[in-house]
């Protein structure tokens, strides 16, 4: 399915309207456009309503949020949801502050959002459930992390992606765990919001969300795993060029290798 879509994704060139954080808009921006996606990022609340008009979908990233910004957010989600359009949430570093915290149950509670893309301990943090990390780093937690991302997605009613070695995607009755990519993948900083971008990319082109996330996951796993071929353990930063140019030369067939490691389950 995910090597089909990715044909398909390429053909739509779908429009994803980032709300970025300060820190990896130019690395998200080039990894989409890479990937066939065409990005934009916004810091304008005037131009919301018309950007989300023709975008395909919308991505919510907290890494920076601030008061100052909040009409342009509302905006933006108000937009996407009268144009019945994927928000896809980037709750990082959301166990770290109150007031992230604040910011990501807000949202849940006001706007139908589609996907939550987080680390463990991200989602732990959604979902109540207890986890170590003081930053954007995923950290320890102490219950399976398959079994946090589904009561993740059954609380929030959403798709729920808890990205780590092994990235789980879990709708509410239904977890599907994707394995590869590479250890440099959490080295660079950014991936996991290029990750929560792709997963806006593929909402556009898949017949509903756990497809789009799992595309999403397989394909940057296999980007990774393309580009970490020639490296070592030591690389990030020849590791993060490589993988814009492993994105842009994929072929379907490559991203088969990886659809063979992805499980189910059902609870
Ligand atoms: N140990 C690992 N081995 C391979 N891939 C990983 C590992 N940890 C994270 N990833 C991948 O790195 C990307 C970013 O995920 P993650 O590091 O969990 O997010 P974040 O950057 O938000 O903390 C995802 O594609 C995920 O699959
Ligand atoms: C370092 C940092 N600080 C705020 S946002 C951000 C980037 C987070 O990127 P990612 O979660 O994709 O590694
Ligand atoms: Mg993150």
């Amino acid at each position: 399915m995910a090597t089909s879509l990715l044909s398909q994704l390429r053909q739509a060139h779908p429009l994803v309207v980032n709300y970025a954080n300060f820190v990896t808009p130019g690395f998200v921006a080039n990894g989409l456009n890479a990937l066939g996606a065409s990005p934009i990022m916004t810091s304008a609340a005037d131009e919301a309503t018309d950007l989300m008009a023709v975008a395909d979908a919308l991505v919510i990233n907290l890494g920076t949020i601030n008061e100052s910004d909040k009409e342009l957010v509302l905006t933006l989600a108000d937009a996407a949801a009268a144009n019945n359009r994927p928000i896809v949430l980037d709750p990082v570093a959301v166990g770290a502050t109150a007031y992230r915290m604040r910011w990501a149950r807000q949202l849940l509670a006001d706007y139908a959002i589609s996907v939550i893309r987080g680390n463990a301990s991200e989602i732990a943090a959604l979902s109540g459930a207890a986890a170590n990390a003081k930053g954007i780093d995923a950290g320890e937690t102490a219950e399976d992390p398959a079994i946090i991302a589904a009561h993740c997605a059954t609380q929030y009613d959403c798709t729920v992606v808890l990205s780590g070695a092994t990235d789980i995607v879990a709708t509410p009755g239904r977890v599907v765990k994707v394995t590869g990519g590479s250890e440099l993948l959490p080295a660079v900083v950014g991936s996991g919001d290029l990750l929560s971008s792709f997963i806006a990319a593929f909402s556009a082109v898949a017949p509903d969300l756990q497809t789009a996330a799992i595309a999403a996951c397989s394909v940057m796993d296999a980007a990774a795993e393309f580009a970490a071929e020639d490296l070592n353990q030591r690389q990030p930063g020849t590791f993060a060029a490589v993988l814009m140019d492993a994105l842009t030369a994929l072929t379907p067939e490559r991203v088969a290798t990886i659809i063979d490691t992805v499980e189910e389950f059902h609870d």
